[in-house]
């Protein structure tokens, strides 16, 4: 068969990828380690997909187990419906980056981004097509001949995905391709992932411990806490309907009250803020799994706010206070952070303080001060029972 068969000319995403139940445990000295428990999820086409959460929650395991360079101690993982195990590397058609960039010292640029499609039989006319191609898309073309030595660190990077991209995988892979970086590069670096990514058409499993970054590159985020898979969703849908509390926590900031819920039907309840508050007809009520109806009344849970979904006044101004739903605390400290003013709020009301983020300076409020403040009521939730 013509080698030029095992390279693709376009990028052709899978239409699915899935795993079901993959789960792996790592034998070592001290006993077995369970590193992924049961992870399910599902991608399609030129999805950009993120495995986020906080080192050792096992998404690199993960991705190493999708790249067949871990092996699976149960579960599986199908490309369009077919055993992604049974398929040799080629016909895999995944494209790697590392966080180490893992380039051949000894080679140049030309002969580091060449090596995929050397390896997969790639006559010389080809070669000289596609690496000039793909260093072109990644503004690499002065500096084909140079060393990696040579290079900076961006550029190294950028090299390492040229690598990944010049056979056209359908799905790209990607290990914390941006954690060597400085903050700025990384900015941009990951702007430039996803313009490609999209330009492509590659599936993108992407690996990152900052959710920031998660957030501003992903169509989907998976949240990964000690080996299990807390939540999928969009960045909105992870920010604005987190099911946990640790999700509520990990993405963003959070504010948390303690509360007694009362009563509650499938998606209504009400909650009482031990201090007098009280709040009837809270937007979404779920539970640590996801599932509506798990709360029983009476019980006690914690109400998770947003900084942006509350307000703050100077508890001797004018204003006619509803005094049904109102705090009272004392401003601790005051951040102007550019778009934004940060008010750190103590109150007896919250767990730890209460951060609140508002578009302008709140008038007469100075550190030290003591305020009023509440709930918008679109920015309820309810994350958690309180244990
Ligand atoms: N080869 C191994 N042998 C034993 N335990 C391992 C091995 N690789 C990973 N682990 C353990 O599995 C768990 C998950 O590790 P993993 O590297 O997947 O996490 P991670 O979320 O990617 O973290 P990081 O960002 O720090 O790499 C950790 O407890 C880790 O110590």
């Amino acid at each position: 068969m013509d080698a030029q068969h095992n390279i693709a000319r376009h990028t052709a995403a899978p239409l699915n990828f899935s795993v079901r139940d993959l789960t792996k445990v790592f034998q070592t000295p001290d006993g077995p380690v369970t590193a992924v428990r049961d992870v399910s999820f599902e991608i399609t086409g030129d999805t950009f997909f993120t495995m986020l959460g906080p080192s050792g929650c096992g998404k690199t395991t993960t991705l190493r187990m999708i790249a067949g360079l871990e092996t699976i101690s149960s579960g599986e993982i199908r490309l369009d419906g077919a055993d992604f195990r049974k398929k040799n590397a080629f016909e895999r058609n995944i494209g790697m980056v590392f966080q180490s960039y893992a380039l051949f010292p000894h080679m140049t640029v030309f002969e580091n981004a060449a090596y995929g499609l050397r390896l997969r039989g790639a006559d010389g006319t080809m070669v000289r097509q596609r690496v000039t191609e793909t260093l072109a898309m990644l503004r690499l073309e002065g500096l084909a001949q140079r060393y990696p030595a040579d290079l900076s660190g961006g550029q190294q990077q950028r090299v390492s995905i040229a690598r990944a991209l010049v056979y056209r995988p359908g799905i790209l892979l990607l290990d914390e391709p941006l954690a060597n970086l400085d903050a700025k590069l990384r900015v941009e670096m990951r702007d430039e992932i996803r313009r490609l990514q999209k330009t492509l058409g590659v599936m993108a499993l992407y690996v990152t411990h900052d959710q920031e970054e998660a957030m501003a590159v992903s169509d989907r985020i998976a949240v990964f806490s000690k080996g299990l898979l807390m939540q999928v969703g969009s960045p909105y849908e992870i920010y604005t309907h987190p099911t946990s509390l640790f999700v509520a926590d990990f993405i963003g900031k959070a504010n948390f009250f303690p509360v007694d819920v009362d009563s509650r039907d499938r998606d209504m309840g009400t909650a009482l803020v031990p201090g007098g508050a009280r709040f009837v007809g809270l937007p979404v009520v779920t539970a640590a799994n996801g599932e509506a109806g798990w709360f029983s009344a009476p019980h006690k849970g914690l109400l998770m706010v947003r900084p942006e979904k509350m307000w703050l006044s100077a508890a001797h101004g004018t204003k006619t206070i509803d005094a049904s739903s109102v705090f009272t605390g004392r401003a601790v400290r005051i951040q102007f952070l550019g778009t934004f003013v940060r008010y750190l709020v103590e109150s007896p009301a919250a767990r730890g303080s209460v951060i609140i983020d508002l578009a302008a300076f709140a008038a007469g409020v100075t550190e030290g001060a003591e305020v009023y403040f509440g709930l918008k009521d679109d920015g309820m939730i309810f994350v958690e029972a309180a244990s």
